[in-house]
């Protein structure tokens, strides 16, 4: 807002408008008053002038009547005084009364010569009876004061009205002054300081803001400026933005994880970002200008490459957009995978200014993709096919033989006791003897074959284009003679076999699915016989592997539908020929099957993990049976039960024996637990620990089958058993050759020097019992005191003894 002061200086100093228009004013003022002065004087003057002709023609009309009877009467004073009369009348100064004939009276002064007059004459007569010329009045009147009246109006009439035009034009100014150029000024200087910088201030005028002033030009222009200024920060803070979202853009694609490059409408590479180089190894400089399919190196990839971009450009040219996976080269010609999306870039017009290309680096997707694949279709540990690419493969073989009217042969393999080398010698043994399996099954076979393995110790072998049935029995035959060569496992030789089941297309089955139940049936067949064969498939066999399929779905009911027992064999003391204990032994009293033995089924009931449930029934009957004997006969005798290796990976299994005791009233030490050795050697069971928590309730522990197996007394040390059992095996040749009683004897020494007590089992002559007496082993067990037997007859057999 201007200050008044600044109002003044600027009224006098800095405003060529105001001062232009005082002037105007003044000018146009000036040249309106002088003429309408003029106007006015003249109009003045004109009036006097005609009051003296209007007085004049009074004086004729007054006077001439009057006068001519005074003429008449040639009565000189009345003339005289008549004329007198006229003379006084306002600016006649001169009469001159001609009298006929020749006389003239003469009244007044006749003015200067200089001074203007005006002159009137009339004729004077008489006309009674007849009109008679008596002479003539020529009246002057001067104009001398009506020039001298016209020089003070005109005087008068300038003076005023410049000064009334003056301080009217200085009011004009200053009202003009006010109400609108200090507004212009104002405009003027925040036009002058308006900058990018303050547009956030408005344009204010020092004036009151009502609805009139904002109607009104200055109002307007105001407004329009401020307008203009609005419409200013909404275009720069809207460039702002641009520029920000320019800028933010440009970092994201120059700093963007995918590589980026443009080119131009002929393809001519425009931009490329950091990660292109870093990804091709190309630098910005070098590829600029080229096109995307000159970037390879050799003549073969550089004509792939050119092949590749021009079946890219033609897709953008006709869909609108390319996308792929592309095995590229860098610039040191190492090859990588890239995901490559090429789409058009348009301009306002939507016209093709340029192409987009974006790529990523998809190698490690690729080798995981390709890794999965791998997993997916083969078997890790051997690196065969694995069961869903066997079948697959089966599949196209059966298709093509249909066509071609051939045979495929379908072999399933076995290895023979391979479960018991796993358990026994560990892990990484079953590991290398499933590799090398593997190794000698390939190596019997054409290149048009496939092994593969389905899982565990089990492998199908595909032999499409057969050209007769004998042809499978050849290569069974092959491969039964690469397994004569004993295998190592862990510093070891040992024997494997494997059973192989023959299947053919057509004349087996039609049906893949079929022809692999009918190949797996022969090969339970082949297993059935002996081991180490083959068998090809006959219809009969069907019934077998059907029959283990209806034994595992009886034996989930078995449990429920009470069809277990447990029988018990005693254990005798050694020296006092007393029964201390009897080891359970179960049996399924199955109503189709009848009596079935634990070894058709206990490996079953460990594959399904039904022995859990079947084990803890078992650990429950003996111990309840243990308390019934005691009642019976008053004897507490001791009780053992088998439990299986699978049993130990029950996390339950510790807390539901002591469940068991206490539910019992059963003293812990008086029952033992017959473990094998395949326990200790199953890398998935803390046998340890399970070991030493079922020993801190206690309950003694035995080694069953003891010699079968790892047969090192030296893990005994490190477990806290309480007894070991000299398998049958041993005991049944203890009279024979000299090495094996022995061996029997320094396993009794060897077991007593570790403070363990020794059952040897399988003692069925009274010469054995009587050897291992002497020998010091401590229990015995078997046919010769009595074979396994019901609960009622072993409670029978006990009262008779
Ligand atoms: N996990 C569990 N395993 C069990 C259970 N019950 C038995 N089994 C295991 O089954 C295997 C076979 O047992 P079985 O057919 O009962 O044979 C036992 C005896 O009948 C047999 N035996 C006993 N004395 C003699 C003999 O003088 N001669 C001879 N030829 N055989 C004899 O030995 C078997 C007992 O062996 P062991 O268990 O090693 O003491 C058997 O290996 C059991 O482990 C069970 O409930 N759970």
């Amino acid at each position: 807002m201007l200050k008044p002061l600044s109002r003044l200086q600027q009224f006098r100093h800095g405003s060529p408008l105001s001062f232009r228009l005082l002037a105007y004013i003044l000018v146009f003022s000036s040249v309106f008053t002088v003429f309408a002065s003029g106007l006015q004087i003249y109009s003045d003057f004109h009036k006097d002038v005609s009051a003296i002709e209007e007085r004049f023609r009074v004086v004729e009309s007054g006077y001439r009547s009057s006068l001519s009877r005074s003429l008449w009467a040639l009565d000189r004073n009345l003339l005289e005084v008549q004329l007198e009369g006229i003379l006084s009348l306002p600016d006649i100064v001169h009469l001159r009364l001609r009298i006929d004939p020749d006389s003239e009276l003469v009244m007044g002064e006749q003015p200067d010569r200089d001074i203007a007059t005006r002159e009137h004459s009339f004729p004077i007569r008489h006309s009674d009876p007849q009109e008679t010329l008596l002479g003539e009045l020529t009246v002057t009147a001067s104009l001398e004061r009506t020039y001298r009246e016209l020089e003070e109006t005109i005087w008068t009439t300038i003076t005023t009205q410049f000064l009334k035009t003056f301080l009217t034009a200085i009011l004009i100014v200053w009202i003009f002054q006010v109400m609108v150029t200090r507004h212009l000024s104002h405009m003027a200087q925040f036009a002058r300081r308006f900058s990018l910088n303050n547009l956030d201030q408005p344009l204010t005028l020092d004036r009151s803001d009502n609805q009139r002033h904002r109607n009104d030009e200055l109002g307007q222009v105001t407004d329009a400026f401020n307008q203009m200024r609005e419409r200013l920060k909404d275009d720069l803070e809207r460039r702002k933005r641009d520029e920000e979202e320019i800028r933010k853009l440009s970092m994201a694609v120059e700093q963007s994880p995918s590589s980026v490059m443009i080119c131009d409408r002929q393809w001519n590479i425009e931009f490329v970002n950091h990660k292109f180089s870093q990804l091709t190894g190309y630098p910005a400089e070098q590829v600029l200008g080229q096109r995307p399919g000159d970037l390879a190196l050799g003549a073969r990839a550089a004509r792939d490459s050119q092949h590749l971009w021009q079946t890219i450009r033609i897709q953008v040219q006709r869909v609108g957009v390319w996308q792929g996976e592309v095995n590229s080269v860098r610039r040191n010609g190492a090859h990588y995978w890239e995901q490559i999306v090429v789409s058009p870039i348009k301009d306002e017009d939507g016209r093709i200014s340029h192409f987009l290309i974006i790529g990523e680096d998809i190698s490690i997707r690729k080798r995981y993709e390709q890794q999965l694949l791998r997993q997916a279709n083969y078997d890790v540990l051997t690196g065969l096919p694995n069961r869903m690419l066997a079948l697959d493969r089966l599949k196209l073989a059966v298709a093509q033989a249909q066509r071609e009217e051939g045979l495929v042969g379908v072999m399933f393999l076995d290895l023979d006791n391979f479960k018991h080398i796993n358990d026994t010698m560990g892990h990484d043994a079953g590991d290398t003897l499933l590799v090398e399996a593997s190794r000698r099954v390939s190596s019997c076979l054409r290149g048009t074959s496939t092994v593969a393995r389905l899982g565990g110790d089990e492998f199908l072998v595909l032999l499409p284009g057969l050209k007769d049935e004998q042809g499978a029995g050849q290569v069974a035959e092959r491969i039964l003679k690469g397994f004569n060569a004993p295998f190592l496992l862990g510093g070891q030789e040992v024997f494997v076999t494997t059973s192989i089941g023959i299947a053919i297309y057509p004349l087996d089955s039609d049906n893949t699915s079929t022809l692999l139940q009918n190949a797996d049936a022969a090969m339970y067949e082949a297993k059935h016989n002996g081991k180490s064969s083959w068998e090809r498939f006959a219809p009969q066999m069907k019934e077998l592997s059907h029959e283990r399929l209806q034994m595992e779905s009886r034996m989930r009911r078995a449990l429920e539908l009470d069809e277990f027992e447990l029988w018990y064999q005693p254990i005798i003391d050694a020296a006092t020929g007393r029964v201390t204990g009897a080891e359970a032994l179960l049996r399924w009293n199955s109503p189709v099957m009848g009596l079935v033995m634990p070894d058709r089924f206990i490996p079953l009931a460990e594959e399904t993990g039904m022995i859990i449930p079947i084990g803890r029934w078992v650990i429950e009957q003996a111990c309840a049976a243990a308390k019934r004997w005691e009642e019976a006969t008053g004897t507490a005798l001791n009780i053992a039960v088998n439990v299986s290796p699978r049993q130990f990976r029950d996390p339950e299994f510790v807390s539901s024996v002591q469940q068991i005791l206490t539910a019992c009233d059963m003293p812990a030490d008086r029952v033992e637990l017959e473990i094998t050795e395949r326990l200790l050697l199953d890398s998935s069971i803390e046998a340890a620990t399970i070991l030493q928590e079922l020993d801190a309730t206690g309950i003694r522990l035995s080694v069953d089958d003891f010699g079968t197996g790892f047969s090192a007394l030296s893990y005994l040390k490190s477990y806290p058993f309480d007894t070991l059992k000299i398998d049958k095996s041993f005991v049944a040749d203890v009279l024979g050759a000299d090495d094996n009683s022995a061996l029997v004897r320094a396993i009794i020494n060897m077991a007593h020097s570790l403070s363990l007590t020794v059952v040897a089992e399988g003692v069925e002559e009274a010469a054995q019992a009587t050897f291992l007496s002497a020998h010091g082993c401590d229990f015995l067990q078997g046919y010769h005191y009595s074979r396994p037997i019901p609960d009622a007859d072993f409670l029978a057999w006990l009262r008779i003894r």
